[in-house]
């Protein structure tokens, strides 16, 4: 159906059920759809089950090939989320009943509901797998809330009969955004049992509130994300995580194996022992041996390897990363909950790299570890040239263990600490557009000063040797690189030295003015150059940094 269709329906004048209150969050107004009010709790309605695609979407064609071809396809999420925009735009409150299901597909769905009851004895939660080590409420929880709404439990059973796994068992873990369960999977010649995983993403409608700002931006969810639609919207998380798992995965970084994916449900291997027993988190990690503090500190070095090898290899900044979202099993690290992860050319990755740098470097401080400043771990991670494989990531960091300024003394020490905290604060500029006062920066190049550039490992070069004065270039040269596009864009018409580029929002340049204005400030500006350019910089620097931070625009 297509918007318009569903505009001119008698449901599109519907009002929202919910109602913003600031710092209350999404309120319940009086009149909620009952399908709304379903996904709320969790558990159907019990007299119309009949009635709508409630369970519909399990059934529908859902090979897998066919899910990973639309992965493979450029625009993947994207398609999936256009092809949902087209049900729901236009109206308020995606009904789930817009699309009448034809006539013999309840037929189908009550058979193959019927046809899966044969495996429901293996569903079986009563068995809770929880570490003694983690708090006793979280497992008392686990028991309570892992009552399975029949959607859930229809796929956990297709999927029995498909056999990606043979048995589903106990909560691992409950949490606010998922649950994951334990499952078992038989070899059906040899008997021989295989755990595996089985995060199933909760459909409650508060808590993707803040997930927006990792969807924003975020090409592979492009046209944003539909807040109206819990189901889809969490189906969405799944896949990304899926998606990046499958990445990881194959870059060769340990994680969980990604095994299926249906709607909400994600099975992947199982991270623990051959009795069901999940690793710990790296919070929880108890290490052993009279070497523990030199085994905290090879995982901080093992962990910054990991941490470049997926933004290198697998083009990806974790986005959560913690001693929570990391198992720790006989001295190797898994990564784990990578459905936030986001792409280096979303807007904001370098600012959740920094996160995660700050989060990975507060834990192991606390574990004693000498670590390496924010700035240089961040720098290590995005400068291209170099190691993206074991050994050599870690004597790359062994170098800069080496290198590093030796904080010798108290006074050096609190300098790094400055450092650390500006670097903390500082504006990352993420594209070319961002770069307020190019000529400014290249100066600092030229100066030897580059390094102060929080972006300056993400140059083509390094630091380069300024060239002669007035060598390799002149001023008409110079002159006609203002003409042109992108060049002209980030001219030097922002020529003064305050505090204001650091601050976020939208870029200032020429872009934003129309013609007539523009031409007029451009030959202001030209006049001023005549006068700038007694202090003139050199051309390859400036062309150095346009297309290596240009090429983070264009991709
Ligand atoms: N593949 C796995 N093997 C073993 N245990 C796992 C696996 N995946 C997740 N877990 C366990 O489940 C916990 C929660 O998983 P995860 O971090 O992916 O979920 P989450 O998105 O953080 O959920 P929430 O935020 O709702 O708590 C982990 O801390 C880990 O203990
Ligand atoms: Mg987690």
């Amino acid at each position: 159906m297509d918007a318009e269709g569903v505009a001119a329906s008698p449901a599109a004048p519907h009002q929202p059920p919910y109602q913003y209150t600031a710092n209350q969050g999404y309120e319940q107004t009086e009149q909620v759809p009952r399908e709304l009010l379903r996904q709320q709790n969790g558990a159907p309605l019990a007299d119309d089950e009949e009635e709508d695609d409630y369970l519909e979407d399990i059934f529908d064609d859902d090979d897998q090939n066919e899910q990973d071809e639309e992965w493979a396809a450029d625009g993947d999420l994207t398609k999936t989320y256009n092809r949902q925009r087209q049900l729901t735009d236009g109206a308020a409150i995606p009904r789930s009943n817009q699309q009448k299901p034809k006539a013999n597909t309840f037929a189908s769905v009550d058979d193959q509901v019927s046809a899966l009851s044969k495996h429901a004895t293996k569903i079986r939660l009563d068995t809770v797998k929880q570490d003694d080590e983690r708090d006793k409420d979280k497992a008392d929880r686990a028991t309570s809330e892992q009552v399975l709404d029949q959607r859930t439990r229809m796929i956990l059973l297709q999927m029995i009969n498909r056999g990606a796994v043979s048995e589903v068992h106990g909560a691992i873990s409950t949490g606010k955004e998922a649950n994951v369960y334990g499952a078992v999977s038989y070899d059906e010649e040899t008997g021989a049992a295989t755990q595996r995983a089985i995060k199933v993403y909760k459909t409650a409608i508060l808590v993707f509130k803040d997930r927006e700002r990792y969807i924003t931006g975020e090409h592979r969810f492009k046209g944003g994300f539909d807040k109206g639609n819990n189901r889809k919207m969490v189906k969405l998380w799944a896949e990304k995580e899926y998606r990046n798992l499958r990445r990881i995965y194959s870059a060769g970084i340990p994680c969980p194996e990604p095994l299926a994916l249906k709607l909400h449900v994600l099975v992947m291997g199982f991270l623990g022992d051959k009795k069901g027993w999940a690793y710990p988190r790296l919070r929880d990690a108890n290490l052993k041996g009279d070497d523990v503090d030199q085994q905290w500190q090879s995982l901080y070095v093992q962990l910054l390897g990991t941490m470049r090898r997926m933004y290198q290899v697998c083009k990806l900044v974790h986005a959560d990363l913690s001693e929570y979202n990391i198992l720790y099993h006989d001295g190797k690290l898994y990564i784990i909950d990578v459905s936030q992860s986001v792409e280096p050319d979303h807007p904001r990755s370098l600012e959740f790299l920094r996160m995660d740098i700050k989060n990975v470097g507060d834990f192991f401080r606390r574990k004693g570890v000498d670590t390496l400043p924010d700035r240089a771990i961040f720098n290590f991670i995005t400068v291209p040239e170099g190691p993206v494989e074991e050994p050599e990531l870690a004597e790359a960091i062994a170098k800069l263990y080496e290198t590093r300024h030796a904080a010798t003394n108290e006074e050096e020490a609190a300098a790094e600490e400055v450092d650390t905290e500006v670097f903390r604060n500082q504006y990352i500029p993420q594209t070319l557009e961002q770069v307020y006062d190019i000529e400014k920066d290249v100066k600092k190049l030229g100066l030897g000063e580059g390094n102060e550039l929080v972006y300056s490992k993400l140059l083509a070069d390094q630091v380069v040797a300024p060239k002669a004065e007035g060598e390799g270039e002149d001023e008409e040269e110079e002159d006609s690189e203002d003409e042109s596009g992108e060049g002209a864009s980030l001219g030097s018409d922002d020529s003064d030295d305050d505090e204001s580029r650091f601050e976020k929002g939208r870029p200032r340049g020429r872009k934003f003015e129309d013609k007539d204005e523009k031409k007029q400030h451009k030959l202001a500006v030209k006049e001023a150059k005549r006068e700038k350019r007694k202090e003139k910089m050199p051309k390859h620097m400036k062309k150095k940094l346009v297309s290596s931070t240009s090429r983070k625009t264009k991709k």
